[in-house]
């Protein structure tokens, strides 16, 4: 599990730094504001769940860091909306699935977009996931580099 978390790490820092190529904002921005001790790593479970058209196993949600390095096993579940409809991601526990977050969406102006995503329930099969969820300190200040800029600068505390 260290090991993981150390190349999912590894793995963000360098996704945001090729992300961030497109604007023309501090290069640096992620490795002096998304440091090991305010990225964590989240260890889902979804017991099998009998009545699985009532119950969610994570209601609809965008992550509110910049990006979401996330692993699924092969049971199945994780849905996204795409042009107003949600769609399965088909599971395949050999691919690590991207997700933009809100921090990303309001550093990019709108460039990038952070996905609404859920997971539904199985009746019969347990499922697991593990979540990096790359993020910044809480005092940093999240402000797009273009103007005008969508929204105003706020610190990653305020959401
Ligand atoms: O379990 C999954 O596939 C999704 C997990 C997730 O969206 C989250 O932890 O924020
Ligand atoms: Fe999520």
């Amino acid at each position: 599990m260290e090991q993981f978390a150390t190349t999912v790490a590894n793995l963000a820092q360098r996704l945001a730094e090729i992300l961030a190529e497109k604007f023309d904002c501090k290069s640096d921005f992620f490795k002096q504001n998304c440091l090991a001790n305010t990225c964590y790593l989240r260890m889902n479970r979804y017991p099998p769940c009998p009545i699985p058209s009532e119950v969610f196993g994570l209601m609809p949600h965008t992550d509110s860091d910049f990006l979401t390095i996330l692993h699924q096993d092969e049971v199945g579940g994780l849905q996204l909306v795409k042009d107003g409809k949600w769609f399965a991601v088909k599971p395949n526990p050999e691919a690590l699935i991207i997700n933009i977050g809100d921090l990303f969406q309001a550093w990019s102006n709108d460039i990038y977009k952070s996905v609404q995503h859920r997971v539904v329930t199985n009746p019969r099969v347990e499922r697991f996931s593990t979540a990096y969820f790359f993020c910044p300190s809480y005092d940093t200040v999240i402000q797009s580099c273009y103007e005008p800029s969508v929204y105003k600068k706020f610190s990653f505390k305020g959401i």
